[in-house]
């Protein structure tokens, strides 16, 4: 059984694209729903989390926002959570991979933000990087309910730098020219990848992934609008601005 795994910095499409996965009929992991479901009511991390950070659980779940707050600005209180949390994440990881070798799947995919950050890619046969620029990174993380710049410079400050990723990757999707082009990118290259080793995997790139994967390209995106002069820096295209293929 091949393991594919699938991961991204905050915001680049990591989900959309896991979707698109399963979508295509290949059983997926998702690490960050596994986290949310086990600190929903009667989760099995809620009564560590009660523990190690009071005022984090309330009515019987975690409150995600409240305990973001208190982690992601703080490097060590973000470590005694991770310490909590992975193990199990861990665990629900190897049962579903079980559950699908019995169900004899020929591949499947894991879905984990921290692949690199916490060695996971050495677990799977095939990686794939999901990115985007950065300034539309921001518009599209900064466009959902109680995020601010600062939360985001946090959580990315947390994160290995997309032009690592993008470095260790098999195989590279931008995100950053809609949908389509994605799950194009992702059938073209995935399921042939799903069937081949890490090296044929990257032979078989289509040619837009080396260009961008040697900076040739600078930003693989479209021209997407929507920052006006009063959104934040970050979130505005930069000029001049080259769309793909360059
Ligand atoms: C702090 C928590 C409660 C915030 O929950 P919330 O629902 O507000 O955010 P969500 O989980 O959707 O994450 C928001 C973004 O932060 C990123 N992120 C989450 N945890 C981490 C981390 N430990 N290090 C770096 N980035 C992280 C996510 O990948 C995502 O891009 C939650 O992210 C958490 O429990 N994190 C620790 C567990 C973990 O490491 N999860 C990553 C997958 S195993
Ligand atoms: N290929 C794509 N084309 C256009 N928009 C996209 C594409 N992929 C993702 N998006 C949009 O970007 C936003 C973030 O996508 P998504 O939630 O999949 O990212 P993520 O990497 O899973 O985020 P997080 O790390 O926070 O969990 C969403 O609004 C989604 O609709």
């Amino acid at each position: 059984m091949k393991i594919i795994g699938l991961t991204g910095s905050i915001g680049t499409g990591k989900s959309t694209a896991a979707r698109m996965l399963a979508r295509l009929g290949l059983p997926v992991h998702d690490a960050d729903a596994t986290v949310h479901a086990m600190f929903g009511r009667g989760g099995k991390a809620v009564a560590a989390i009660d523990a190690a950070f009071p005022g984090a659980v309330g009515d019987g779940a975690v409150d995600r926002a409240v305990l973001g707050r208190m982690v992601f600005g703080d490097a060590a209180a973000l470590k005694r959570l991770e310490a909590i949390v992975h193990p199990l994440v861990r665990a629900a990881e190897q049962d579903f991979l079980r559950r699908q070798r019995r169900r004899r799947s020929r591949a499947v995919v894991l879905d984990i933000p921290l692949l690199f950050e916490t060695g996971g890619a050495r677990r799977c046969d095939v990686v794939v990087v999901v990115t985007c620029p950065r300034f539309l990174q921001a518009q599209r993380v900064l466009a959902r309910p109680g995020m601010s710049p600062e939360r985001l410079a946090q959580i990315r400050a947390r994160q290995m730098p997309d032009a690592e990723k993008i470095r260790r990757a098999d195989i590279v999707i931008p995100t950053g020219l809609g949908r389509g082009p994605a799950l194009r990118l992702l059938k073209r290259s995935l399921l042939r990848g799903s069937a081949q080793t890490r090296s044929e995997a990257r032979a078989s790139e289509p040619p837009v992934f080396y260009e961008y994967m040697r900076g040739r390209v600078r930003e693989a995106c479209l021209p997407i609008g929507g920052a006006g002069a009063n959104a934040p820096a970050e979130t505005r295209a930069p000029a001049p601005f080259f769309p793909a293929t360059k």
